[in-house]
């Protein structure tokens, strides 16, 4: 941008500034529109009015002013006592009239408090009525603005006391220093508390302004002050406290989305843990359920869309995919020829509550991480597979699959397939060698381990394509998984963009191609569901195939991002 003109020797103020940039700015904006817009929001008479005030602020800090008086309110006061008993002119009557404004007495308070620099709230003085016997009771106060207090308390069911149940993790009350649970509330503020409900005594704290007072029996143990712990969780599900009729107080609770990092703050609670969102400023933490009771909530609860998968209907469907991926090279014959015979049951085992993770960025030179392409089939993965093989061959592979099936002559060991023995070939099952394999008229096909390290170990990322029920699999230090989900976009969409696009059936031997029917469309976004529901906690990137160039950039960036910037992975990944 070129140099503002302002006259020689003179420092541009920024209210000049101001004036000038809609002209200065004007031959770098193309569009009238957006010409109007800079204009109107430089022309706002609210951002000259603030500018100028910042101006003159600054001049008065330069200038260091000290208050002349810090009664300047007392002094408005007096002055208008003794002006009252005079015969009133009309000058008099109308600074009488100033004075008594409320907005000129707001005006002077706080300028004597400023001038005072008293910027702590008042207390009142401490009740007299303290019994001296009474060595282990307590008197606090906190000063309550608009935060909560932050913590919570119940009705011990032995004694019938109120005891402080819990205290927020950087809350008010946990700032303060002087409320600890297990301590006693015998009142507030002056109000005996002993014969109230939990729910009354929140209404009368609720309904308190400024200072509140309580009287409180310290625990026997005084928690010790602890440092703020650094356990971070990978949320994997959704958490809306004000629906979790299990909270003890919905207002102390903290919401989440399946994918959020949690800073856990504490964990003394066996069914609430306190936790706040990474990198969230304000240090107050929230209740979660914990990660058992969750689970246990959840194995009660078992929701429909966690039971075990129907069985793979007969007919070929464009559904979930049963093929390992065959076609590198362009032989999409083979995609979908087989069926698999790993279970595509729901792993109950593996409920989906917190995972604890760490930040990491993969050293230069080191292995890349595996990637793991899945959504339903039809949807676009091999196309972006396709793609992202062309755009940067000597980056990004797949592996070679193994077949029992006899080497056809144009074909090379190692190059369309790993051809091994039959026997071999179950050996290798045994041995849980293979991710996916499946049989097909009478030989064995299969994704081996190991050719996924072949290709991670010439430096290469490894693009691979597999059902889903694989990932949890797969998820370990080695292959550090980074999941992208690739889904459909709505039927108009997905109808509109596959218009010409074909499909290529593995129904007969031929892997004929067809177009894509209204019921595969469906079926597809279906399925997309499905896997959503089941697997969405463990995708790190879900990407909507609609346009597919879009979808293919979007693609390309994100592995980008995985090989250069800082993620958070499973803890465990990184203490191999
Ligand atoms: N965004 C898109 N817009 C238009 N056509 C697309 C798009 N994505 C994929 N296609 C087309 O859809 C068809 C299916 O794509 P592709 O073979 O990549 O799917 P897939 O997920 O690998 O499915 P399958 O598991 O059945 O092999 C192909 O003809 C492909 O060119």
């Amino acid at each position: 941008m070129p140099a503002l003109a302002t006259g020689a020797g003179h420092e541009p103020g920024l209210y000049e500034l101001l004036a000038a940039l809609p002209s200065q700015l004007q031959p770098h904006v193309s569009r009238p529109e957006d010409n109007t817009f800079l204009q109107d929001m430089f022309g706002e008479r609210s951002l000259h009015s603030l500018i100028k005030i910042h101006e003159q602020l600054q001049l008065y800090e330069e200038s260091k002013p000290v208050p002349v008086l810090d009664s300047a309110a007392a002094l408005a006061h007096e002055l208008s006592k003794e002006l009252e008993g005079k015969s009133a002119n009309g000058e008099i009557k109308e600074l009488l009239h100033l004075l008594a404004k409320p907005h000129v007495k707001s005006l002077l308070s706080v300028h004597d408090t400023i001038a005072k620099k008293s910027y702590d709230p008042e207390l009142p003085p401490l009740p007299e009525d303290i019994d001296a016997d009474e060595d282990s009771v307590k008197i606090i106060r906190l000063v309550k603005n608009k935060e909560p207090l932050g913590a919570t308390i119940m009705r011990d069911d032995h004694t019938g006391a109120i005891l402080v149940a819990r205290i927020m993790r950087g809350g008010a009350a946990d700032r303060s220093g002087l409320i600890h649970v297990g301590d006693q509330l015998k009142e507030v503020n002056g109000i005996p508390v002993d014969d109230k409900k939990p729910e009354e005594i929140i209404r009368i704290l609720a309904q308190s302004q400024g200072a509140i007072t309580f009287k409180l029996v310290p625990a026997v143990k005084e928690e010790a002050p602890s440092k703020e712990p650094k356990v971070f969780m990978k949320a994997l599900f959704d958490y809306e406290p004000k629906q979790d009729k299990a909270i003890p107080c919905k207002e102390a609770g903290l919401a989440f989305k399946m994918g959020d990092i949690l800073q856990v703050m504490s964990q003394d609670d066996a069914t609430w843990w306190q936790a706040k969102h990474e990198g969230e400023e304000n240090p107050r933490a929230g209740l979660i359920p914990s990660k058992q009771f969750q689970e246990r909530r959840f194995a009660l609860k078992r929701p429909v869309a966690t039971l075990p998968l129907q069985k793979t209907p007969s007919r070929q469907s464009s559904g979930f995919r049963r093929s390992f991926r065959l076609s590198r090279r362009e032989k999409k014959t083979n995609k979908t020829m087989y069926e698999c015979k790993k279970s595509e049951m729901y792993d109950m085992a593996d409920v989906p509550t917190y995972e604890e993770v760490t930040q990491y960025r993969r050293p230069s030179g080191a292995k890349h991480r595996l990637v793991m392409l899945v959504g339903p089939a039809g949807v676009g993965l091999n196309e972006l597979k396709r793609k992202l093989l062309i755009s940067d061959p000597q980056h990004f592979s797949v592996t070679i699959p193994h077949t029992s099936r006899a080497k056809k002559n144009q074909e090379s060991d190692g190059v369309e397939y790993h051809f091994i023995s039959k026997h071999l070939f179950d050996t290798d099952i045994q041995n849980n060698k293979f991710i996916e394999y499946g049989e097909f008229k009478g030989n064995y096909y299969g994704t081996g381990l190991d050719s996924i390290r072949s290709v991670l170990s010439k430096n290469k990322v490894c693009l691979l394509d597999v059902q889903p029920h694989t990932i949890k699999h797969l998820r370990t230090a080695e292959f550090k998984p980074f999941v992208v989900f690739v889904k459909p976009p709505r039927i108009e969409r997905l109808k509109e963009t596959r218009q010409s696009a074909k499909m290529i059936s593995g129904k007969d031997d031929k892997g004929t191609a067809k177009s894509f029917t209204d019921e595969d469309f469906q079926e597809m976004l279906n399925t997309a569901q499905t896997l959503e529901t089941q697997h969405g906690h463990l995708f790190e990137k879900v990407i909507v195939n609609d346009d597919l160039s879009a979808a293919f950039s979007e693609l390309r960036l994100a592995l980008k991002k995985v090989e250069t910037e800082t993620h958070w992975v499973p803890v465990s990944w990184t203490h191999s």
